[in-house]
């Protein structure tokens, strides 16, 4: 739950990505083609296990198919470095033939040297969480009955065989999971510790399926457990930060591997290591595409792609709102903001690490490579800019405060909500308001007055009452807070508005002319 607090304090080289025509599926064989081309205070308003264990052993493939003949592949020579991370979500590996078609896509740009991250196969995270929290409460001899688990262990299985893969590829790791959910029922406790490991099986299985399988088709590859090869992080369980040190030690092991002995990296998404626990580590939900990013910043590469289920960040959620269209360029601070607001396209952190190290972030459709994506750079061209993508951020508590006693006064709200109200009601009429929800206007704020017209109008003609309104310190960024029961038919009126209707380019142009 996010909290919106208002106060008012009296008086208060880059090209299209797109594979070619004969890109597509492969089976048991590599198949070739040629690249096309290749939170805060605003103002006064305020929106506020061991970790050693499954250490691939050298020279293993990571994957039990050892000396599989190379037929090709990205045809790496020594003298290649690495040039792109390749991200694969959750729903890009969801089955054998979407992996199949994954490593179709990666086949596909013969001339690029992939790092590739991928997520647990299709919705097994939750399937994984929820297992564990069953297991709390089931008793050790039931845990073998837990649906979700059945649904994990099947789902993995069935893959191995359909990739033909030998089951010894994950045997271990499922072996591994089933005690540890045992471990769990015995203990009667999922702690945040446990949680991460729990969850980490889902990446270390994909990650192992798919580095079998780009073997056996004669790629060479190698699967990495991202715990193993220097991703340091805080010791916050569910929702580490990447440390500093992550960025030589990944690149010390990946492009030393790399030199001895060129195989296409395969590194699970969404983990590391605890700097002081030694344990294993999650970044928070959507971790992948941060383990993405700091890969491409760690080794410099040219580009980052996280391919996903969608033909890149949309004007809005499509789940909210069909009629969603492809944003083609964003800026870090863009994307960063529509994350950071609620987006679940992208991981709130991950634009950090490509914009430390300038390294252009594509976003691409793996049911849809022909699609151009949304390319995510520095800077853009904004002069036709007016509004980017409406993000809504749901479920959001709203404090407001008013006080002639505020002023000077801060550090207050860096504490827990109860806390910060019980503070606050010695100094000010506090109303905690609950069911609130973000409307964020990610744009550009040069033409505030512009999308502020518009969308006061849109929703006026809608009936609903906008209940604060933050620009601060964002340049891209316009956040307004309704009640929650109005927030969907808004995202609605306001895509219709800024989407769908033609007369917005003729305001810019207008607004233009009067410019100019
Ligand atoms: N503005 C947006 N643009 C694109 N997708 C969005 C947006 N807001 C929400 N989504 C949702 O994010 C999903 C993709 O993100 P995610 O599930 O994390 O991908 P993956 O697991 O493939 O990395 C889409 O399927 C879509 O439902
Ligand atoms: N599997 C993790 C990490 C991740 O990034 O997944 P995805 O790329 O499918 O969002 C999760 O579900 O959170």
């Amino acid at each position: 739950m996010a909290t919106a607090v208002r106060l008012a304090a009296a008086p208060r080289r880059l090209v299209p990505l797109v594979p070619p025509a004969s890109a597509g599926h492969v089976r048991g064989q590599a198949r070739f083609g040629t690249r096309t081309g290749p939170r805060g205070a605003r103002g006064f308003s305020m929106v506020v296990a061991d970790s050693t264990r499954r250490r691939t052993k050298e020279g293993d493939d990571g994957d039990g198919v050892l000396g599989a003949p190379v037929l090709g592949g990205p045809a790496a020579e020594l003298g290649d470095q690495l040039s792109v991370v390749m991200k694969f979500g959750g729903s890009s590996v969801s089955s054998a033939a979407r992996m199949e078609e994954v490593a179709g896509l990666i086949l596909a740009f013969p001339e690029e040297h992939p790092v590739v991250v991928l997520s647990a196969m299709g919705k097994t995270t939750n399937l994984l969480l929820l297992a564990g929290e069953k297991a709390v409460g089931c008793g050790v001899i039931h845990v073998s009955e837990i649906e979700e688990w059945n649904t994990i262990k099947d789902l993995h299985i069935k893959t191995v065989d359909e990739l033909g893969l030998p089951r010894s590829v994950i045997h271990d790791m499922l072996d591994e999971l089933e005690q540890l959910l045992k471990g769990i029922a015995m203990m009667k406790e999922l702690t945040l510790r446990t949680r991460d490991y729990l969850v980490s099986f889902g990446e270390c299985m994909s990650t192992r399926i798919f580095a079998a399988y780009l073997n056996k088709i004669g790629v060479r590859a190698q699967q990495y457990d991202a715990f193993d090869i220097g991703f340091i992080t805080t010791d916050d369980f569910g929702n580490a930060d990447v440390l500093e040190a992550t960025y030589p030690a990944v690149a010390k092991r990946l492009h030393g591997d790399w030199i001895r002995d060129p195989a296409i990296p395969v590194v699970t998404g969404f983990l590391g290591k605890g700097w002081k626990s030694g344990a294993v580590t999650t970044l928070g939900r959507g971790g992948s595409d941060l383990t993405a990013t700091t890969i491409g910043k760690a080794l410099g590469l040219r580009e980052i792609q996280v391919w996903k289920d969608v033909d890149g960040v949309l004007t809005c959620d499509p789940n909210i709102y069909p009629h969603a269209k492809t944003v083609p360029y964003l800026t870090f601070e863009e994307a960063t903001e529509l994350a950071y607001f609620g987006a679940q396209v992208l991981h709130p952190q991950s634009m950090r690490p490509a914009r430390e190290g300038d390294i252009p972030v594509r976003v691409k459709n793996s049911y849809n490579p022909k699609a151009p994506g949304t390319l995510i750079t520095k800077q853009r061209d904004m002069d036709k800019v007016v509004l980017t993508s409406i993000v809504l951020k749901s479920n959001v508590t709203m404090l407001d405060i008013v006080s002639t006693r505020m002023l000077g006064q801060f550090g207050f709200l860096a504490r827990e909500l109860d806390n910060v109200v019980e503070e606050l009601e010695k100094i000010a009429i506090v109303h905690l308001l609950q069911q609130r929800a973000i409307i964020s206007l990610i744009g550009n704020v040069r033409r505030s007055s512009l999308i502020l017209e518009k969308a006061f109008h849109v929703l006026r003609k809608s009936g609903v009452n906008v209940q604060m309104i933050s620009q601060g310190a964002s340049k891209v960024n316009m956040s307004l807070i309704v009640h929650d029961s109005e927030a969907k038919p808004c995202i609605k009126a306001l895509h219709q508005a800024f989407f769908e209707d033609e007369d917005v380019l003729t305001q810019v142009e207008v607004e233009n002319l009067l410019v100019g």
